[in-house]
């Protein structure tokens, strides 16, 4: 059995005022190895967020299952972390100081959260603004302590909502190559969701193309470019044959979801 296996998950909203039910994602079935880089594409409104938030457990799924090794998801956990585009950092504290917050709502002791800031501190290259105030530092450099914050505790799957999506295309590039980095040095399970068909090849070991609404999966990609990965993957031709399939494939789903179709 797969390490996480989403099994034909259903997610139903209700509008307490209205009392009506809206279908969001339907039929959701995906098999995810321990280590693999997972990146999720679709229109906007398709899903991607509720699925994210599924997996997190913060959202109860109305219909299908989701397990991680073997055992349902029915709330969040310490083996998962969510990183989201607005960084939400707290202002008041240091860089230090919101690394180590999820640490302090797990209870964990001071050595502990002295030890691991300094770790990922050095690990995202921000060792030398710990003592600095989120509002001292790059859009950049903010994610980055995000990204620290959630790895911080340790999970298992790392769940990032279009982590750079507010940040200028070349920070942007960076903070691919910094992520790939990280991640090679830790090989944590990632979801992560972008509308970027580049970001979403040249991160992924698997792209999970989801359909319009209610979304469901419309094709899952292996990517068997080489890593490390550099700028030279992108000159490739599989490159280029994966960047036209995904094309294709969304080009019908973002039409459909604008109702120009
Ligand atoms: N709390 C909620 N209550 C009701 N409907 C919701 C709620 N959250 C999301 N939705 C609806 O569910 C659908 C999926 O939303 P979601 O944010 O998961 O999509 P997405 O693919 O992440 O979108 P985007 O790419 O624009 O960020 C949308 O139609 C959205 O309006």
């Amino acid at each position: 059995m797969a390490y996480l296996s989403i099994r034909n998950v259903e997610i139903t909203y209700k509008n307490h005022k209205t009392g009506k039910d809206f279908l969001a994602l339907s039929g959701v079935s995906l098999d995810v190895e321990k280590g693999e880089f997972v990146t999720i594409v679709g229109p906007s409104g398709c899903g991607k967020s509720t699925l994210l938030l599924s997996i997190d457990g913060l959202l109860p799924h109305t219909g299908g299952e989701i397990l991680i090794d073997g055992k349902p998801v029915t709330k969040p956990g310490k083996d998962r972390a969510l990183v989201f585009q607005e960084f939400a950092l707290l202002p008041w504290r240091t860089i230090e100081q919101n690394i180590w917050f999820g640490l302090e709502l797990q209870g964990e002791k001071k050595e502990k959260l002295q030890s691991a800031a300094d770790r990922f501190l050095k690990l995202t290259g921000l060792a030398q603004f710990k003592d600095h105030f989120p509002h001292q530092l790059s859009g950049g450099m903010r994610q980055r302590v995000g990204i620290a914050r959630a790895l911080a505790v340790d999970p298992d799957i790392l769940l990032m909502d279009e982590p750079f999506g507010a940040l200028d295309a070349q920070t942007r590039e960076i903070m691919q190559n910094e992520l790939l980095k990280i991640w090679d040095e830790n090989r944590k399970t990632v979801f992560f969701v972008t509308h970027g068909i580049d970001e979403s090849i040249y991160l992924a070991d698997k792209i999970v193309v989801m359909s319009a609404r209610p979304g469901t999966v419309k094709e899952i990609i292996d990517v068997k470019l080489p890593r490390p990965r550099g700028l030279e993957v992108k000159e490739t031709t599989e490159y280029a044959r994966l960047r036209r399939r995904i094309w294709e494939l969304l080009q019908d789903e973002v039409t459909a979801s604008a109702g120009w179709s």
